[in-house]
């Protein structure tokens, strides 16, 4: 399984090359394909919040690298570097506020670098990029260890060719590689489990037909487009097996904070006898928030909502854009972690999957 699916890789959306971070500007796809350059948390912070680069894995990827670029910044301008350095912490932390994965990585890049301060600062910066590439690449490593437990439970209920409904975005364009869900339902595919995925659109970003239709079409994967709309109507027909979904934050009952539009899929999915799959590293999961009533909700501009590409196309009203929402734990059959799988979520069982040692 992770040779084909190393061998099927044909998307990335994040580059760091000699020193240098490169992020493929997802607002720009799938009708073209631009790679900008970054040199700053600043710049870095910008891009998160523009949705340049989006998903929770890879913000937190791409923030990691952004303490890299302020690190090498403040380094160069000498004086008290680390008073200054902590502001570039505060302002990739307030880039977006619902995916752990982003305060995750820059805990874990603060940490390291409390732990490296006594040495010489060209040694420094070089152990600070280490940390980040580690950091993207096992991201890597948990999506492929993920793909396998999901084919395992996909096949532990139907083996066989099946349709398969996602929601999002949830691929390579999402992580540091493979994807969450996504590399779930490519794994499937190339182990003869999928019939055909359905895309939900997703709007009003349209993370589904611009990004997730693009990965999967470009590796030659079935797969259709569905407005948001009609997945009751997908899911009523009786076609579905799994909703398989990512996550931007998992508290410790097992609540799942995802793109708007998931809890409805849950509802509805218990609702029509669908089996409902979550899969996200456990960098996804904060234990640190007993329930998914405590998540912060991200609300964007109404003008995605009012817009397509700048030109306005509704009446002049208010809009009302909360681009995540919660699913509680009782309406989810399993989450995939690196660390293992959880059948019907709950505390206790979230608890013990985070008491073991991380896989990579
Ligand atoms: C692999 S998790 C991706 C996760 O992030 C997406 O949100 P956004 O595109 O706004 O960053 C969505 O919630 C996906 O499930």
């Amino acid at each position: 399984m992770r040779e084909r699916l190393l061998a099927a890789e044909k998307v990335t959306a994040i580059r760091w090359q000699s020193g240098n971070l490169y992020l493929l500007d997802q607002r720009c796809l799938p009708l073209e394909e631009q790679w900008l350059v970054y040199d700053s948390a600043a710049t870095v912070a910008q891009a998160i919040r523009d949705m340049v680069v989006r998903g929770a894995p890879a913000i937190g990827i791409t923030a990691a690298y952004g303490v890299v670029l302020a690190l090498r910044a403040r380094l160069a301008a000498g004086g008290h570097w680390r008073l200054a350095l902590d502001e570039d912490f505060q302002i990739l932390a307030a880039s977006r506020p619902t995916a752990v994965n982003l305060f995750w990585a820059l805990d874990r890049m603060r940490e390291r670098l409390n732990a490296l301060s006594a040495l010489p600062e060209v040694e420094l910066l070089a152990q600070m990029e280490a940390e980040a590439i580690a950091l993207h690449e096992a991201d890597r490593e948990a999506n492929l260890t993920m793909a396998q437990f999901g084919v395992d439970l996909i096949r532990k209920h139907k083996a066989g060719p099946q349709h398969l409904l996602t929601h999002c975005n949830t691929g390579a364009l999402a992580t540091g590689g493979f994807g969450t869900a996504l590399g779930v339902i490519r794994a499937a595919y190339l182990e003869g489990l999928v019939e055909r995925v359905h895309a939900d659109e997703t709007r009003p970003w349209l993370q589904g037909s611009r990004l997730t239709a693009f990965e999967l079409a470009g590796e030659g994967i079935p797969v259709s487009l569905n407005a948001d709309s009609a997945a009751a109507h997908l899911m009523k027909s009786g076609a579905i097996t799994w909703v398989i979904v990512g996550a931007d934050r998992i508290t410790a009952n097992g609540d799942v904070a995802n793109k708007i539009g998931t809890y409805q899929l849950a509802v509805l999915a218990m609702h029509h006898g669908v089996r409902f799959m979550v899969v996200a590293p456990s960098s996804t999961i904060d234990m640190q928030l007993a329930s998914g009533d405590e998540i912060p909700i991200e609300e964007r501009a109404g003008t995605e909502l009012l817009e397509v590409h700048g030109q306005r196309f509704a009446a002049e009203v208010e809009a009302f854009n909360p681009v995540f929402d919660v699913t509680p734990a009782d309406l989810i059959d399993a989450i995939i972690t690196e660390k293992g799988v959880v059948e019907r979520p709950n505390a206790e069982k979230m608890a013990a999957l985070m008491s073991r040692r991380r896989l990579h």
